[in-house]
């Protein structure tokens, strides 16, 4: 019997898809799928985001009370799949310890730490845990009888035009509701508020996923007291945090690197550090609840700037961008009637002259009059055709929105807090007819950075951290920069390189999208360009610092010789003053005065010794001054310094100096 799948069976049986591979894997996916609908939303209405994560950890017991079932003792224990003999038990907390000790030495002596260094579960099914992720945000909310809808409905409605989105696939938190249904049976919860809304909406739902339709437990309007607005969605799934606190079992007493480490085993810290990063306008409060204190976390990513890049902008397909099926979309969803509208309305780069000229080239079945609807299979190949060979000018990057230089730095040094940072935001640049914009920003040293190439990929403004290997920006930075040519050393240096790419479409790479491949060669070329032009600017940098250290070192050098040299000096004038004295030498007038002073301790070493001392000050303050002057003040590496006021409603004052602006809250 033939039977047809629903979009929701399909992706249910396929979540490895939309990154839901494993239970780590899915808390994650879980978490960044309702973190991009938060920014999305506040972004919307032209809102600074606020986004509260919660991730709480709910153990089996506490999972099984909740869903009213009674918790059972194991009884035969040699039943489970993780069952394990006492003596293998003993042998693997053995090794666990000893592998913790080794770890918590090396970590001390500033080694590299083993990812693995996680202490392994026992081998086993059973291992599932329980989570609860909540994300609030500040948002747009939304329509209270479409709420159902939007998370029950998977491929539901279909987006007509073309824009950046943060979205890989469309499915986002409709997976996640999938996913809470395959692996805990429980519903999703939204609450919802839009601007100078009464009420609160309220939804329990799941997902039929057979039929594809929402499956509504409760949908009610709440008392909206406090004229709240944004999203607050709520669900429960089984997944796995990946984040152990190694080496406070044995109290290891440095906090920062126990941070450090949190970091190292937790793709979702990252994910919310790198998001920080890109997203330097956004507030994060991320918080990791369970019963064991000490494993939970809170981590607040403050704002640091309120300008916040423009909303993309919707814009039409360009015409070398088609294939066949989105023309035939394009023309069932067309309100124009006649073939020559619709080119010259349902695409970017056609005007009117250009669309006649097309339809004379299309041939002899085809007209500017004839009805859009009628065009057979075959015409409507011919236009593909003629739109992959014909000449059009180039879409405009207009409807981007880059992160911007200013943000990218502002992130870098906020989390990173680098020694060096450059950052470069190139011009808008095309491949396949979707226009696109490569940023880059590299950084030297800084805070939880290691050794060598640390890389940062950013695609439409969301960090991407799987399948680094084969990407683009991984493949440029290791193999066609020379670092040596910027004076950084590629192993040595601690370098960030961070590129964020924007584009109407993402040529993603794999079934995950988590990487974009190295064979586009305009995007090549310009992720190149991009970390090109920020080593340039740091080289400039490095050498003026290699300038300034060899100064330092030079009056340092200089500076130990003075007591050697004023001892040496007061020896040889007071012989000289001895001499003069008993008359066994005649000196001229100026060099009696010195040696009576001599004599009369009118000049002593300590004279002496000031006397060289300020000299060398003076002569390096002289060079410094004649250095600046040379390569310019202004292009005196300079650091911002940021000053954030409590109340974000305050009005500003600047105060603009060549060297610094001062802002006073009024
Ligand atoms: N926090 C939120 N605030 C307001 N609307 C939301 C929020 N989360 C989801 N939505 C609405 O629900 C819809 C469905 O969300 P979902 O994540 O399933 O798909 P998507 O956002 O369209 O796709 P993707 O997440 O892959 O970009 C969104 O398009 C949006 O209109």
């Amino acid at each position: 019997m033939e039977s047809e799948k629903s979009p929701a069976e399909f992706f249910a049986e396929n979540k490895n898809i939309a990154g839901f591979d494993n239970p780590g894997k899915c808390l994650y996916t879980t978490v960044r799928e309702l973190v991009e609908n938060a920014l999305d939303s506040a972004e919307s209405i032209s809102e600074l985001p606020v986004v509260e994560i919660t991730i709480e950890e709910i153990v089996k017991s506490k999972f099984n009370s909740m869903i009213g079932l009674v918790d059972r003792e194991r009884v035969d224990a040699e039943l489970y799949d993780d069952f394990e003999t006492a003596k293998a038990r003993e042998k693997r907390l053995a090794k666990e310890a000893r592998a913790q000790e080794l770890q918590a030495k090396n970590a001390a002596l500033g080694k590299k730490v083993k990812e693995s260094a996680a202490p392994k579960g026992v081998k086993g099914r059973g291992e599932a845990s329980f989570f609860r992720v909540t994300c609030k945000d500040n948002g747009r909310g939304m329509p209270h009888d479409d709420i159902p809808n939007m998370f029950g409905r998977v491929l539901s409605g279909t987006k007509y035009g073309l824009k950046q989105t943060r979205g890989k696939f469309g499915l986002g938190a409709k997976m996640a509701l999938i996913w809470s249904k395959m692996s805990t049976g429980l519903p999703i919860e939204i609450s919802s508020s839009m601007k100078s809304q009464n009420y609160v909406s309220f939804c329990r739902l799941d997902i039929d996923i057979h039929r594809n339709i929402p499956h509504i437990h409760l949908h009610e309007k709440r008392d909206n007291k406090d004229r709240w607005h944004g999203a607050e969605i709520q669900v429960v799934i089984e997944g796995n945090w990946t984040t152990y606190r190694v080496y406070s079992i044995i109290a290891f007493p440095i906090i920062l690197l126990e941070f450090s480490l949190l970091f190292k085993h937790s793709k979702i810290l990252h994910y919310m550090r790198q998001m920080a990063v890109i997203t330097p306008y956004a507030q994060f409060l991320f918080k990791f609840v369970s019963d064991s204190p000490d494993k939970n976390v809170t981590i607040k990513f403050a704002r640091r700037t309120d300008v916040m890049p423009p909303v993309p902008v919707e814009t039409k397909h360009h015409p070398s961008s088609v294939d066949i099926l989105l023309i035939k979309r394009l023309i069932a969803e067309t309100s124009k009637t006649n073939l020559m509208q619709f080119l010259q309305h349902e695409f970017v780069n056609i005007g009117k002259s250009l669309a006649e000229r097309l339809i004379g080239e299309m041939g002899p079945d085809f007209s500017p009059k004839m009805a859009v609807k009628s065009l057979t299979d075959q015409q409507i190949v011919r236009i593909h055709q003629l739109f992959r060979q014909a000449k059009f000018d180039d879409p405009s990057g207009d409807c981007l929105s880059p992160a911007g230089e200013y943000n990218l730095r502002l992130g870098i040094i906020k989390e990173l807090h680098p020694d060096m940072v450059a950052t470069y935001s190139g011009s808008a640049q095309v491949f396949e007819g979707h226009p696109f914009i490569v940023e880059a920003g590299v950084s030297l040293g800084g805070k939880d950075v290691k050794h060598g190439l640390n890389i940062f990929r950013f695609a439409n403004r969301i960090p991407l951290l799987f399948e680094q290997g084969g990407d683009v920006v991984t493949r440029t930075a290791l193999k066609r920069i020379n670092w040596n040519t910027y004076k950084i050393n590629q192993t040595q240096d601690k370098i960030g390189v961070f590129v964020s790419i924007v584009s109407t479409k993402i040529p993603f790479k794999g079934t995950g999208k988590e990487y974009i491949g190295d064979d586009i060669s305009e995007i090549a070329t310009a992720v190149k360009a991009a970390i090109k032009q920020c080593c340039i600017q740091l080289k400039s940098k490095i050498v003026k610092k290699m300038q300034a250290r060899e100064q330092q070192e030079r009056k340092r050098n200089l500076s130990k010789y003075i007591p050697d040299a004023a001892n040496a000096v007061y020896d040889v004038l007071k012989e000289m003053a001895k001499s003069h004295a008993s008359k066994k030498k005649r000196f001229a007038e100026k060099d009696v005065d010195i040696l009576q002073k001599v004599a009369n301790q009118l000049i002593t070493k300590e004279t002496l010794k000031e006397k060289l001392t300020e000299h060398v000050e003076k002569v390096d303050y002289e060079m410094a001054l004649e250095y600046a002057t040379q390569s310019g003040v202004s292009e005196e590496p300079r650091e911002d310094i940021y000053l954030q006021s409590l109340d974000a409603t305050s009005n500003f004052l600047d105060f603009h100096s060549t060297t610094f602006i001062f802002r006073l809250v009024q």
